[in-house]
């Protein structure tokens, strides 16, 4: 039977405005990704870039500037210049190794069968956060730990969980409830396939240890049914999925009462209120007697508070990014632009197609606010003829396995996603990551930011917000980023670009203006007085094209306190 659970947990949620916000610990908002949507099929086409780089553009004082000065300023790192003009020698594409330590793997007190799986994923020295926690973890210490994105940590908590698991007793073969000893939850199905991928590396020379993945998205009797026949000492999961299995599957439950190291991955977010419940329920399932890792690039201080939910008062905290130090990381160029939205696709158009011009392998990834401001955003990119795919909960899960995939394996390819991608999950060589509109908080900020500049890598980030949302600048001013003059659009990008939106289906921009109600409503800066967001919401509206907003179905605007409101209109 499905699981019944409060609405507000549920993975599979009903529709409203595609992401819900729960009051979450000191007021940030935590963000429950939705549900499965309908196939749409994937889009592909070949990129001609027809917008000049010469586009230009004013700033607020009627200064001439072009995309090419806002990123040459500000952006993507130029091809270097020789002193006779020609292009420098590209910087190779491992970046600084500063994220590595002195420490060799073949230097550390693991065992042979461990080192050589570590040897065969190419891995010689060991990164910074490794080196501080994998010691304190084979001592059998609760570790929480900061470091900062792209530098390591999944390998930093598999590799010694590994290490205890190599070291338990055999169990008898034909024990039915062999015990899953190795628990580690991740916030999203990519993350979860990601570890347990990870995970596989690490145990190549390891045949009798196992580790099985559950999530949402694919059938619980399937997952049953290969627990059930190959080894699972380590278990990666999804905490919706795996509060499915602790309820419903037979036996599932007496398996974790072997757990020895229970690991929470992008801890901050699975601590927040919305997977709150779930992790009470798991830390409940599993021995007190356990270790506990809590592992992210962003600690809040009201983490560091309530992490005793689950770890013991002795815990060992690991902060490799050093107190007072920036939390991104110095080889990513960011800045913000503020635009109003009217003007956002066409710079959002102006500033791809002078990248892609600039860098033959540019690797880029569009972050939107909601799963619809995502399919809307990459349907028109399509309809620009840039080579891109999409990627949020409203996909099928065989679908954004299949994306994912592609986008890890591939350059030359813009990734417009949702909050899907926005942690942990590691694309190489991604050279910019765009942010449209104010993401849900600061972490979420730098979580998304670090899907580029990982492993030491040069990468650019660029957060477009309106006028209105400059407010969120405020928590992330001690970060080093520049804000870039304004630039505006020449009337022959504006009207490539509204011919553009002319070819976006109708429903699409149903679907994202009913989003955008819904992520801004629950946004305490901008949801607070209604009629304000109505009159944005027609401003977004009309920047899609549309010069009536949609209306919306009235259980929807009831739902979100918006009955009523002049300026909605109602079906
Ligand atoms: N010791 C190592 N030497 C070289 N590469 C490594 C080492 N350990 C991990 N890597 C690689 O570094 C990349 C980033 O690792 P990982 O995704 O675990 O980073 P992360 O710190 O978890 O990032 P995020 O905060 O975004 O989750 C991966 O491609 C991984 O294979």
């Amino acid at each position: 039977a499905k699981r019944q659970c409060p609405r507000h947990f549920r993975e599979e949620e009903e529709e409203i405005g595609e992401s819900k916000f729960k009051k979450t610990i000191g007021g940030r908002r935590s963000v429950i990704l939705e549900s499965e949507g309908e196939e749409v099929e994937e889009i592909e086409d070949d990129h001609d870039l027809s917008a000049s780089d010469d586009d230009i553009f004013s700033d607020e004082d009627g200064k001439e500037v072009s995309v090419k000065d806002i990123l040459t300023n500000f952006g993507s790192p130029k091809q270097e210049q020789g002193d006779d003009g020609q292009p420098l020698p590209k910087k190779s594409t491992e970046g600084d190794n500063s994220y590595l330590s002195q420490t060799r793997f073949d230097e550390c007190s693991i065992s042979p069968l461990t080192l050589r799986g570590v040897k065969a994923a190419g891995y010689e020295r060991m990164t910074q956060v490794q080196e501080s926690t994998l010691p304190l973890i084979l001592k059998g210490k609760d570790v929480l730990a900061k470091a900062k994105t792209g530098t390591g940590k999944t390998v930093a908590f598999l590799l010694p969980a590994i290490e205890v698991v190599s070291k338990l007793p055999p169990v008898e073969r034909d024990q039915r409830r062999q015990p899953i000893n190795v628990l580690v939850v991740c916030p999203t199905r990519e993350l979860a396939d990601q570890a347990a991928a990870e995970a596989n590396k690490l145990l190549k020379y390891h045949p009798s240890i196992g580790v099985q993945v559950v999530m949402g998205g694919t059938r619980l009797a399937l997952e049953q049914k290969r627990m059930q026949t190959n080894p699972c000492q380590i278990l990666v999961a999804t905490p919706g999925r795996l509060r499915d299995h602790i309820e419903n599957t037979p036996g599932f439950a007496t398996r974790l009462m072997g757990v020895k190291v229970l690991v929470l991955d992008e801890a901050d977010r699975l601590l927040d209120m919305g997977f709150r419940k779930d992790i009470e329920k798991i830390v409940a399932a599993v021995p007190k007697q356990r270790q506990t890792l809590l592992f992210s690039a962003t600690v809040p201080d009201e983490v560091r508070q309530i992490c005793y939910i689950a770890m013991k008062r002795d815990l060992e905290f690991i902060n490799t990014v050093g107190e007072g130090t920036e939390e991104t990381h110095s080889q990513v160029k960011q800045m913000h632009l503020v635009a109003p939205l009217e003007k956002q696709f066409s710079i959002l158009y102006n500033i791809l197609t002078e990248h892609i011009s600039e860098n033959v392998d540019y690797k880029v990834i569009v972050f939107c606010t909601t799963a619809m401001a995502t399919k809307l955003v990459a349907d028109l990119l399509s309809e620009l003829k840039l080579n891109v795919r999409e990627i949020h909960s409203r996909k099928p899960q065989s679908y954004r396995t299949r994306v994912s995939k592609e986008f890890k394996e591939s350059k030359g390819l813009i990734l417009v996603s949702s909050d899907v991608s926005a942690r942990g999950v590691d694309y190489p060589n991604v050279t910019l990551v765009i942010q449209l509109g104010v993401p849900a908080d600061r972490e979420q900020y730098i979580h998304r930011l670090g899907r580029t500049g990982r492993k030491g890598q040069e990468g650019t980030g660029i957060l477009m917000l309106a006028p209105w949302e400059d407010f969120f600048l405020s928590t992330i001013k001690d970060l080093p980023i520049t804000k870039a003059p304004l630039p505006t659009v020449d009337l022959d990008t504006r009207k490539k670009v509204e011919r553009a939106l002319g070819h976006v289906e109708l429903k699409n921009k149903e679907s994202a203006y009913q989003a955008w109600l819904g992520y801004y409503n629950s946004n305490k800066n901008i949801g607070r007085d209604k009629y304000q967001l109505v009159a944005l919401a027609n401003e977004f509206s009309r920047s899609m094209g549309l010069d009536n907003p949609p209306a919306v179905n009235k259980l929807v605007l009831k739902k979100m306190g918006l009955n009523n409101v002049p300026g909605l209109r109602a079906k």
